[in-house]
């Protein structure tokens, strides 16, 4: 009797896999159950095609260094990756952004002003923009502090103002429409 529940059991929790993507069990990370099709097709975790749609899908996800709470911090590296032009290095353990500013003044704040929190970041600064990359070290991985900080980024560069690339601060001299010589 008991192994005919259990056997029943299975079979409902299968039908519902495959009926169903969003039941997919939780061991399945957000990509790879994102990478699964929503139409009714039959779900086979090993099918070649299965295979790819995961390797493809993990090659997004973020590497979070030991001990950092994903569950935390996955939805907030998702919203810098989706909705702040953020995008994750090659090793997937740190993210980068460019801003863009008017003056280099401006440029060199944002270095100034993240200094402050004592983590550090790669910039490379430049007349017009800064471009910044937070990863962690100790312990390897994307951390806290680096979502933290990239958010931190994302509010002095609104504070300060930023441009559009086209409007940022070019070095060498100014072409006669820059001076407003031009301009009829
Ligand atoms: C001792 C000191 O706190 C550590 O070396 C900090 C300093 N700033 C850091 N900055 C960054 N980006 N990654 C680190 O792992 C790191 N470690």
């Amino acid at each position: 009797m008991a192994a005919a529940a259990a056997a029943s059991t299975a079979a409902l929790t299968l039908r519902g896999l495959r009926q169903n993507s969003r039941s997919i069990p939780i061991f399945l990370s957000p990509a790879r159950r994102a990478a699964i099709p929503t139409s009714n097709t039959r779900f086979l975790s090993n099918t070649p095609k299965m295979t790819t749609a995961f390797a493809e899908a993990d090659a997004k996800e973020p590497i979070f260094a030991a001990g950092v709470d994903q569950d935390q911090f996955l939805p907030q590296t998702q919203a810098l990756l989706e909705e702040g032009q953020w995008t994750l290095d090659e090793e997937r353990m740190g993210v980068t952004k460019t801003f863009y500013f008017k003056t280099y003044t401006k440029c060199l704040i944002i270095g100034i002003r993240s200094k402050s929190k004592n983590h550090h970041s790669t910039m490379t600064i430049k007349a017009g923009s800064v471009q910044v990359h937070w990863t962690t070290h100790h312990p390897r991985g994307l951390t806290d502090k680096d979502i933290y900080m990239a958010q931190y980024c994302d509010e002095q560069a609104r504070l300060i103002g930023t441009v559009d690339r086209s409007e940022a601060n070019k070095c060498g001299p100014k072409t006669k429409k820059e001076d407003g010589a031009g301009t009829q």
